[in-house]
């Protein structure tokens, strides 16, 4: 529908850094100034520096990336990600670039939100938030090559106010998950959110869904149990996880050896969740 712009097919490619990878693990670019190493401080291209260094140490311990937009909008740093995610698709190829924007508007406007995501970031898949419905979400599905992320268990405490809220008889993030599934997700580009500090909810989306991928944030910084996380949320055949972690990996350690000190965590934290994956029937 939209040609020339796909890079790669969202889900095809996330199932193949699964499996060639080996690895769940989504490292997740939360890049905060405030924290970096001293010499990057002042530096005009700090984030795209300290993101793409993290990228490199880390790329072959991953299944995809997960660039948050407001840490780059807040510093008037959206070229340093356009620049971020070229740098992936042209360094790593085959590793899938997350936007996480959580975008959620009425039709016209997520027209253009899809146009920031898909045509000026290029990034393979997009947190969106369902709140505004069937509608608001078709504008992102017309790129039949990229993922769609709705949020449904979000990791925050405060979520339950609204997601756990009985609508007819089951929770409201339980509508969310079946609706995706049995709905919306007609092409096959659905993911959902559902967070780590969460595993109960984790084993009922993934009930609810089938083999559905689960975009899992919440383990390191948010406290989440890694083995509870792949024991509920892991599919059949191993896999359907991206599970993200971003401060933890990312400030691993504040001086110059940053990436070495991320690198190490990453890859203990892929470990980790290889210890509780099923083995492929
Ligand atoms: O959509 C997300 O990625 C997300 C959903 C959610 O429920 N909770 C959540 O923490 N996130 C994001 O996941 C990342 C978590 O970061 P750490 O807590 O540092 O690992 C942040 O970028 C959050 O914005």
């Amino acid at each position: 529908m939209h040609p020339g712009i796909a890079l790669m097919n969202f889900m095809p490619t996330l199932s193949a850094a699964w499996r060639d990878r080996n690895s769940l693990l989504c490292v997740g670019l939360d890049p905060d100034p405030t924290r970096f190493p001293a010499h990057l401080k002042g530096r005009p291209d700090a984030i795209f520096e300290f993101c793409s260094v993290i990228v490199d140490a880390t790329a072959d311990l991953v299944c995809c990336f997960k660039p948050q937009i407001a840490y780059f909008a807040a510093r008037r740093a959206e070229d340093q990600l356009e620049a971020l995610i070229a740098h992936i698709h042209e360094k790593h190829p085959g590793t899938p670039v997350i936007l996480d924007a959580k975008r959620g508007d009425i039709g016209s406007t997520a027209e253009q939100y899809a146009i920031e995501a898909f045509e000026r970031f290029k990034a393979d898949a997009i947190t969106v938030n369902p709140y505004l419905g069937r509608d608001s979400i078709e504008p992102y599905l017309a790129y039949r090559d990229k993922g769609v992320i709705l949020l449904c268990r979000t990791s925050n405490p405060g979520g339950s106010d609204l997601q756990f809220l009985d609508v007819g008889g089951e929770k409201l993030y339980e509508r969310v998950a079946r609706l995706v599934d049995t709905l919306w997700n007609q092409s096959g580009q659905c993911a959902l959110v559902v967070g780590a500090t969460f595993p109960a909810e984790i084993a009922q989306v993934r009930a609810l869904t089938g083999n559905m991928p689960l975009l899992v944030p919440g383990i390191g910084a948010q406290g989440g149990d890694i083995e509870s996380t792949v024991r509920a949320g892991c599919t059949p055949s191993g896999d359907g996880l991206m599970i993200n972690s971003s401060r933890a990996i990312l400030y691993a350690q504040d001086g110059e050896d940053y990436a070495a000190a991320a690198r190490r965590v990453a890859q203990a934290t892929r470990d980790a969740i290889n210890r509780y994956r099923r083995q492929p029937a």
